[in-house]
């Protein structure tokens, strides 16, 4: 019985950098670092920020999904470090924080990496991405798991021909004989990759996973542009509208069939599978499984 290779000591986990902040956390690079002569390996680590009993306790049911993850296209899970941390170290509370450590993608986020990369990145390699995901999430649905935050900017690269599913700070498990999840909090991610029922009345199911997906085809499609990006573009065709009110604008335009435009230079088929994605009806949405074999097809056709 070894040491235990998921148990990562918080004295030899070195800071190198901040790479983003997530739900409640943040994303910190580090490398752990035990022979203390910097070869040890490059990890990706979240901590939580202002951590609340509720937030600790959703954390830990985002280490436990992650750990149950084992698929291509979704972040690996590496293990846990314990922090007993210096401003705690003598308190009497000696509650020991959490941190989850993920392998570290150094391609970054597939956003940041449309837009860096867009003059290299043709349609088969865009469709090879989209059908990853797609494989990715017909895996994470087959564990009865639910993402919730499916988005270009959650999507890690490992390389040019390969890209991985991350951030499960709002996935949800499946209830047994349950086939949709209901949450409290009207949620705290963008809503322009919301499906109209999560919009409404905070239903999340693989079907809103689905819409959710469209949206991301549509991200690829235009290469992660700012200027063309789904908020940009509903905001443009809810108009002028006070914040707390364009939750209600948005799904009476989705309720009116008003969706996303066609990107430029998108193909039409892809543009008529992107518009499958956002049926208002969940049950005339694909799957995942039926997307996949459907965005094969278009990769091997598409010469581009
Ligand atoms: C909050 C963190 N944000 C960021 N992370 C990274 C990143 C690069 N390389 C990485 N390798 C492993 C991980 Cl877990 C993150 C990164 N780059 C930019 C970010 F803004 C994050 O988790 N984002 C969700 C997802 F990971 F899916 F992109």
């Amino acid at each position: 019985m070894g040491p235990d290779p998921t148990l990562f000591e918080e004295r030899h986990l070195k800071y190198i950098s901040v790479l983003g902040k997530g739900n409640f956390g943040s994303v910190e690079l580090c490398r752990y670092d035990p022979l203390g002569d910097s070869t040890g390996e490059l990890v990706a680590v979240k901590r939580l920020q202002h951590s609340s009993a509720e937030h600790q306790h959703d954390f830990e049911k985002e280490i436990s999904i992650l750990r149950s993850l084992h698929h291509d296209f979704v972040v690996a899970y590496r293990g846990v470090c314990y922090s007993q941390g210096e401003e705690d170290a003598g308190a009497s509370s000696g509650q020991r924080r959490l941190h989850l450590v993920m392998e570290y993608l150094p391609s970054g986020c597939l956003r940041n990496y449309l837009q860096k990369n867009k003059e290299r990145l043709d349609h088969k390699k865009l469709l090879l991405y989209a059908w990853q995901v797609c494989k990715g999430m017909d895996y994470l649905g087959s564990q009865r798991y639910i993402h919730r935050d499916l988005a270009a900017r959650n999507i890690l690269v490992e390389n040019e021909n390969r890209v991985k599913i991350g951030d499960f700070g709002l996935a949800k498990i499946l209830p047994q004989g349950k086939e949709y999840y209901v949450v409290q909090e009207p949620g705290q991610s963008p809503i322009f990759w919301y499906a109209p029922e999560s919009l409404s009345d905070c239903i999340f199911s693989p079907e809103s996973d689905v819409w959710s997906f469209g949206v991301v085809l549509y991200e690829l499609f235009t290469y992660g542009s700012r200027s063309h990006s789904p908020t940009e573009e509903f905001l443009r065709l809810i108009g002028p509208s006070n914040p707390p009110l364009v939750v209600y604008h948005l799904f009476k335009l989705l309720k009116k069939n008003k969706r996303l435009p066609m990107p430029a230079g998108c193909p039409i088929e892809v543009f008529v599978l992107m518009q499958s994605c956002w049926s208002f009806l969940p049950c005339q949405r694909p799957r995942f499984c039926t997307l996949a074999p459907q965005i094969e097809v278009l990769r091997d056709s598409c010469c581009k």
